[in-house]
């Protein structure tokens, strides 16, 4: 069984600046995400994974490896087509939600620019999906909660029906009492629509609880990856990640 990876990615570099005030965010770095799975890169502050997933959408500066979506090279500007296959879910869901546009506009927007009908329709069975109500149509971002949000956020990346969605740190901004919501909605919406997830966060715990394998990255650099065994049981080979493993330790899993 050789299927081509749904996303996969070789010998990736990114560098930001140049000469002295040069940043090489991320290093040679390769992984491969079969279809359906949820794959985690997770590593501290600055270890480079926002940056993957940046450049994936064509907004950080490749200076070396391949991208590939179902065995396609993606170069150059990501048009339609590319958002049709790949959306990201921000940390931040007031940062990108316009302020000034309702619910209905924003959910709306996608379909209009892709020339999709039935709008409508779509919009309410897309709030519904998320378990927003209907009633909340005519919203602005800020009459909501921050959860509430997230969700609309989620809406938002799913209303094409993309099979595949990149996540960067997509509950941390939220209270902890609403982060385990959102993270099992995730769960739930990648099981019903077999959806392939590449998974940014910080903590351990959080992808222990949301993916099969993930890579453990430092420096911009892929120290180890991690399958299921690795990430259920905390066996880890380098010290770096054991440090992340007792850092997620205390941490209470969301029930399922
Ligand atoms: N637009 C940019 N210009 C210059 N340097 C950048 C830019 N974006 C990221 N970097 C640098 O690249 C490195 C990796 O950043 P990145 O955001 O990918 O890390 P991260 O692991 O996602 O951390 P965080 O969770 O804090 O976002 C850091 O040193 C960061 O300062």
């Amino acid at each position: 069984m050789n299927a081509i990876p749904r996303i996969a990615i070789e010998d990736l570099s990114v560098s930001f600046g140049t000469g002295r005030s040069r940043v090489q965010a991320v290093r040679g770095v390769s992984l491969e995400v079969p279809a359906g799975a949820s794959f985690g890169l997770v590593g501290e502050s600055g270890s480079g994974k926002s940056t993957i997933l940046r450049a994936i959408c064509g907004l950080a500066p490749v200076t070396g490896g391949r991208i590939l979506i179902d065995g396609e090279e993606i170069k150059g500007v990501r048009g339609r087509a590319f958002a049709a296959r790949v959306q990201m879910v921000f940390q931040d869901p007031y940062g990108s939600l316009h302020p000034r546009h309702t619910l209905d506009r924003i959910l709306s927007e996608p379909l209009a620019i892709h020339g999709l009908d039935d709008r409508d329709r779509r919009v309410v069975s897309a709030m519904e999906d998320v378990g927003l109500p209907a009633s909340f149509r005519f919203r602005l971002p800020h009459q909501l909660s921050g959860g509430q949000r997230q969700r609309v956020a989620i809406a938002r990346a799913l209303i094409l029906d993309p099979p595949i969605l990149l996540l960067d740190e997509p509950t941390s901004a939220l209270d902890v009492s609403i982060q385990a919501e959102v993270l099992n909605l995730l769960a739930r919406l990648r099981r019903e629509r077999d959806l392939t997830f590449l998974f940014v966060s910080h903590d351990l715990a959080v992808v222990d609880h949301m993916c099969e394998r993930a890579l453990v990255m430092r420096g911009g650099e892929a120290v180890e990856e991690l399958g299921a065994d690795a990430l259920a049981r905390g066996r880890v080979e380098s010290a770096y990640a054991a440090d992340l493993v007792r850092a997620a330790e205390g941490f209470r899993r969301p029930s399922p």
